[in-house]
């Protein structure tokens, strides 16, 4: 893939969002769709976001029992994404009947640990150990269920690469050294995301909310 970055379109409005994507195509490897939009416009505002000829990537982090989420993978079949995400944490036999549902071109990808939670959230949900642990727990679990890859921080994506050397590991939570966090605690650079291992960088804000997203977006690669 030549250009890693893929932004996150994360707004209700059809309009807006193939607006954006329209504007920085030229400076992104694809666009990621999540709950907002998919919610918002299902089928229809992914085929129409289509048009727009990058690769897309689903981030629906289906989590449910097999059976449903098997069905839910079916259901988005005909959209021939390149990526979709279900979450580690519904288990193996979740995840191995995702993949099996999945089209063939399609990426299944695990969500391991969100980036906006840190070790002291993981202990509140009893979780015991640190957000590294869990990481590593979680990928040898998406690993031996057959998924792809998987979603985690660029603290971790070192780690991660080094233990699945042909794996697709996915890093949002990305900031330039001067932008604001927001919600997003474990957080790294696009740049030492990509150095450590990261095949898909997830950029939303940093692009989507600045004063001139083509701008931001190039301002982005040129870092990359
Ligand atoms: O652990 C995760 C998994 C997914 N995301 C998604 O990535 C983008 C990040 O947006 P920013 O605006 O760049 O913070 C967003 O769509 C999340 O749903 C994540 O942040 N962390």
């Amino acid at each position: 893939m030549s250009n890693p970055v893929f932004v996150a379109i994360d707004m209700p409005r059809l309009d807006a969002a193939k607006a954006l994507a329209e504007k920085v195509k030229g400076h992104v490897g694809g666009i990621k769709l999540g709950m907002e939009f998919f919610y918002a416009h299902g089928h229809h505002g992914v085929m129409e976001m289509a048009h727009v000829g990058l690769p897309i990537f689903l981030d629906l982090k289906l989590h449910d029992i097999p059976n449903t989420v098997a069905g839910a993978m079916q259901s988005i079949h005909v959209l021939e994404p390149a990526i979709v995400t279900v979450h580690a944490s519904g288990g193996r036999a979740m995840m191995e009947d995702a993949k099996a549902a999945a089209g063939e071109n399609t990426k299944v990808v695990a969500v391991t640990m969100l980036t906006s939670l840190d070790d002291n959230d993981l202990g509140r949900i009893g979780v015991a150990g640190s957000a590294h642990d869990q990481v590593m727990r979680l990928a040898d679990l998406a690993h031996a269920a057959g998924l792809d890859g998987i979603v985690c921080s660029g603290h971790e994506v070192r780690a991660v690469h080094k233990q699945w050397k042909n794996g697709f590991f996915i890093v949002p939570g990305l900031r330039l050294a001067d932008g604001s966090a927001g919600d997003q605690k474990r957080v790294v650079t696009p740049r030492q995301a990509r150095d450590d291992g990261a095949s898909v960088l997830v950029i939303g804000r940093p692009i989507a909310r600045a004063d001139d997203p083509l701008a931001a977006a190039r301002a982005i690669e040129a870092t990359i």
